[in-house]
């Protein structure tokens, strides 16, 4: 499923009415029935049900959902909460056919009678404004969702929330708080963004005929369990060790030595063929009981720390995840240029390793592997010199620009992870809950996503795949033995078992 900004939605709407000829009335017609089908599986005959019509194409698809739920027998009052001289285009000619149709339209004439008949409604539907909105809400719009945030009503908004924008970039804005928001077609940008994302309250997409195979593809998708079950690596009846990738781990500390423990089993549990953990001497006699299954390499270290990769035997893996509790010694960026000359196969970088990267950029792009940067808004502020705020406001703008900039992949982690290749592909994963808002998450995840790289044709499958197994156990242990409160990132290890299962069993 693609994912789009209000620039990218407008144009597909052109090429439907330009090249292939369907007209915007009849578009229109499509948008508030394809939203009719779905809503009326969220409502009863017996509720009263307000329309809530601005003076857009929004409110044009108010006019036809207004129309076609009362011909389907539900009880609807229409409101229209603009001047009649901004109802204009496909918008007038659907307004004509809900008055030729025999309707009675209300019209917000003064904001306490509005609110006062709103509060008989069991259902709203928001159809005030769509993806046209520009800037905080004008009055009287902006007392108007005021007052429907206030209502009892279930809400339901038509394609975005009103008052919330499309794209990445809103910093301050007024907007409907929805229960359900029938998408139109695609889901825009905000859909994922931390702060606009909580509007849509949950959502469905409907399709309304716009001819996609026509258009130019966004590139930015939503990654899905199909989509997943499609793609899962599959471990062929003959395979040996060595078919499932021998991987490295580096990282870990006398101090920290359980990131790399959790990395490290979460790697195996996942299927990896041979694991090593490259760690500071003193940390091996206390993972080594966890981890019977893994090889050791002690690296030489200075206070517990790492100190240098001087011990790793490069020519024995095919894949190396790196970070995980090194502390951001800057005596340890120097180290990197090891990794670059003597490092096989896929990178992963994560954690603290992503201040060590940040000064060796420039050699990622020269490396024959892929390199995968997996930070969170945090660590990618760190990257790029920007605030987290900007990161949180732009992460689709700038992870694609960071990771076509250093031909890099990039995992940006949060509620929403947006993966990006070095050609500025990006999908987005959804899976996951705030169980997952705790210390050695990450590191669960870099374990997975080094197993999945070395077990799959594509880099960038892998990746979203091991970020839905992640997501994915978490909201099944959440929902059975766990809560959000007490997983931890080793339940979630051990999770990861009845996850393959379900994953494995498909393919
Ligand atoms: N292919 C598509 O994308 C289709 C889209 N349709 C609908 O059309 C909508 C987009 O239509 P429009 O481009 O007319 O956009 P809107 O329906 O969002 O309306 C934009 C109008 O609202 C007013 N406005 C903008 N910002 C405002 C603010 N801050 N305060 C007060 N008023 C403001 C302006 O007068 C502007 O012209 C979509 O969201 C969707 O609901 C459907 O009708 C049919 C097909
Ligand atoms: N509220 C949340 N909803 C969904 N996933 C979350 C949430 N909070 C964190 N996560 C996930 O948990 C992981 C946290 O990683 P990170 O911030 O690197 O943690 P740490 O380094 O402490 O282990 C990421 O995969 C992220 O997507
Ligand atoms: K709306």
């Amino acid at each position: 499923m693609e994912i789009v900004t209000a620039q990218e939605m407008y144009e597909r709407d052109q090429v439907a009415i330009q090249t292939v000829g369907v007209s915007g009335v009849m578009l229109m017609e499509n948008a508030g029935r394809a939203i009719c089908d779905d809503v009326a599986k969220k409502i009863t005959t017996d509720q009263r049900i307000a329309v809530l019509i601005g003076g857009g194409n929004n409110g044009g698809d108010g006019f036809v959902i207004a129309r076609t739920l009362r011909t389907r027998g539900f009880q609807v009052e229409a409101w229209q909460v603009v001047s009649d001289e901004k109802i204009t285009g496909d918008a007038h000619a659907h307004k004509e056919m809900y008055m030729n149709s025999g309707f009675y339209l209300h019209h917000m004439e003064d904001l306490t009678s509005f609110q006062k008949a709103l509060q008989q409604a069991d259902v709203i539907i928001d159809a005030i404004l769509g993806i046209g909105v520009r800037g905080p809400l004008r009055p009287p719009l902006d007392q108007v969702v005021s007052i429907l945030n206030d209502l009892p009503a279930y809400t339901i908004s038509v394609d975005i929330p009103s008052g919330v924008p499309a794209d990445e970039g809103a910093e301050d804005f007024e907007r409907v708080q929805a229960d359900y928001t029938c998408i139109i077609e695609a889901p825009k940008m905000s859909a994922f963004l931390q702060s606009t994302s909580p509007y849509y309250g949950e959502w469905n997409v409907v399709e309304i005929g716009l001819p996609n195979h026509l258009m130019d593809q966004a590139n930015r998708e939503v990654w899905n369990v199909q989509e997943a079950l499609r793609s899962f690596p599959v471990r062929a009846p003959h395979s040996h060790k060595g078919s499932h990738g021998k991987g490295v781990v580096i990282g870990g500390s006398y101090h920290m030595p359980g990131s790399i423990a959790m990395t490290a089993k979460a790697a195996l549990r996942s299927g990896i063929g041979l694991l090593a953990i490259a760690t500071s001497k003193s940390s091996i006699p206390m993972i080594a009981p966890y981890l019977q299954e893994a090889t050791f390499q002690s690296l030489q270290e200075e206070d517990g720390w790492i100190r240098n990769l001087k011990n790793v035997d490069w020519s024995a893996f095919d894949g190396v995840a790196i970070g995980m509790g090194i502390r951001r010694s800057t005596s340890l960026t120097a180290q990197m240029d090891e990794l670059f000359t003597h490092a096989n196969g896929p990178m992963i970088i994560d954690a603290d390793g992503i201040y060590h990267i940040k000064e060796k950029l420039d050699k990622c792009a020269g490396y024959p592997h892929p390199v995968i940067l997996t930070p969170h808004p945090g660590e990618f502020a760190y990257l790029t010199d920007c605030s987290i705020a900007e990161v949180m406001q732009f992460p689709f703008s700038m992870t694609r620009n960071f990771a076509k900039a250093n031909g890099v992949y990039v995992v940006l982690k949060g509620p929403s992870t947006i993966i990006t290749t070095p050609e500025g592909q990006q999908r987005v994963e959804t899976s996951g809950n705030e169980g997952l808002a705790k210390g050695g998450s990450g590191d669960v995840l870099s374990g997975i996503l080094l197993a999945l790289t070395l077990q799959s044709s594509s880099v960038f499958d892998a990746l979203a795949n091991g970020c839905l197994v992640h997501g994915k156990t978490a909201e099944r242990l959440t929902k059975t033995t766990h809560s959000t409160f007490d997983l931890l990132a080793t339940d979630l290890i051990d999770g990861l078992s009845e996850t393959f299962r379900t994953f494995s069993s498909s393919t």
